[in-house]
């Protein structure tokens, strides 16, 4: 843009933090706050990183689906404890601390939490696709009233799906044990919620105690957050509609849809500046890709890298603009 010396009429802000993934208290935190100090209240949409575009990746979908985060799940991190008194290994208590908190985490995992579908984004995502869809999918998808239980079932049984439709239930740390003749005196386990946008806090911590229904199991909340209001994905939102155009502009065979963003981003920090807050990562993902995130190989394309860039270009080159009909021309000028 430099070279061309395209000058934004509107003001554009760009924000690097650098520990979202220890939920950016020192870095985009510290830029909401210094936003706020220079007098800057408001902005008309706000992007971060998000869902993205899948392939191969919903059953029965033709065509790449690019879906933009118009929500965001909450969190909660939750600690289970048991304690009982240490002893020797010779002369055992009928449950160890270690056992009590095993059945403890095993219930959470076999008594998943209650699929939301019907009752929010992901309902309207799916109907999106429907014109991408095969005849089954259409008839199925186009009368969710009769299929809503046969459908979450059977988009419960992939776990990129799952996420989409459900608070879900992962434990992602374990702790007991001193010494192989040790009755341990304490067994600890972190418990990871992402919670569903038609959930709160408090009833993914009521529906635990209950299916853990086990007095000597302590629950402590360590960190918690309320999923995030839904943002505008409508003809008339601007800002969508600059994300949609901008996809199209890369992608021109995508479907867009408004999608819930199953991780957190630090999008938080932003949430008062604007009600339009969309989380997307223009990354091209096909079959095994969801599971590299935060796992073994996570990698992108070099060809998808120059399509994250030219894609943000797109999106500031549509957004200059003083109202909808967001499309700049020419279609590509990078
Ligand atoms: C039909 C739709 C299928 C859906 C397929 C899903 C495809 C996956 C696309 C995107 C998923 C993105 C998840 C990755 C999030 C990356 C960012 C991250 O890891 N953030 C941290 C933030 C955090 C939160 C709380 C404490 C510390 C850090 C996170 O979410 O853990």
């Amino acid at each position: 843009m430099l070279s061309s010396n395209i000058q934004p009429k509107r003001s554009l802000y760009i924000s690097f933090g650098h520990d979202e993934e220890t939920r950016g208290n020192d870095g985009a935190a510290q830029v909401a706050e210094r936003l706020k100090e220079k007098g800057v209240t408001e902005f008309e949409f706000v992007v971060d990183e998000g869902m993205t575009v899948l392939e191969d990746i919903v059953d029965g979908v033709a065509g790449p689906v690019a879906s933009v985060g118009v929500s965001e799940k909450g969190i909660v991190v939750l600690k289970l404890s048991v304690e009982l008194a240490p002893g020797h290994s010779s002369m055992p208590p009928r449950e160890t601390a270690i056992g009590i908190l095993a059945k403890a985490v095993s219930r959470l995992e076999e008594n998943p939490h209650p699929s939301m579908l019907g009752s929010g984004v992901e309902t309207d995502m799916f109907e999106s696709l429907v014109p991408k869809m095969g005849y089954l999918q259409r008839v199925i998808i186009s009368n969710m009233w009769l299929f809503r239980y046969p459908l979450s079932w059977l988009l419960s049984r992939k776990p990129a799906t799952n996420a989409v439709i459900r608070t879900v239930t992962a434990v992602t740390f374990f702790n007991s044990g001193i010494k192989f003749n040790i009755i341990p005196p304490v067994a600890e386990a972190l418990v990871n919620h992402r919670i569903h946008p038609s959930q709160t806090v408090q009833e993914v911590l009521d529906y635990d105690r209950a299916v853990i229904a086990d007095p000597r199991v302590k629950m402590e909340l360590v960190y918690s957050m309320e999923p995030h209001p839904v943002s505008g994905y409508g003809q008339s939102d601007f800002g969508y509609q600059v994300m949609k155009t901008s996809v199209n502009q890369i992608w021109p065979n995508a479907t867009v849809v408004p999608a819930i963003m199953v991780g957190n981003t630090d999008t938080v920090h932003f949430l008062n500046f604007s009600g339009d807050v969309y989380r997307f990562s223009p990354t091209h993902m096909f079959p095994g890709d969801p599971e590299r995130f935060h796992g073994i190989n996570e990698r992108m394309s070099v060809r998808n890298y120059g399509q994250v860039v030219n894609f943000f270009y797109h999106v500031i080159r549509n957004a200059d603009q003083a109202g909808l009909s967001p499309a700049h021309s020419p279609h590509s000028d990078l």
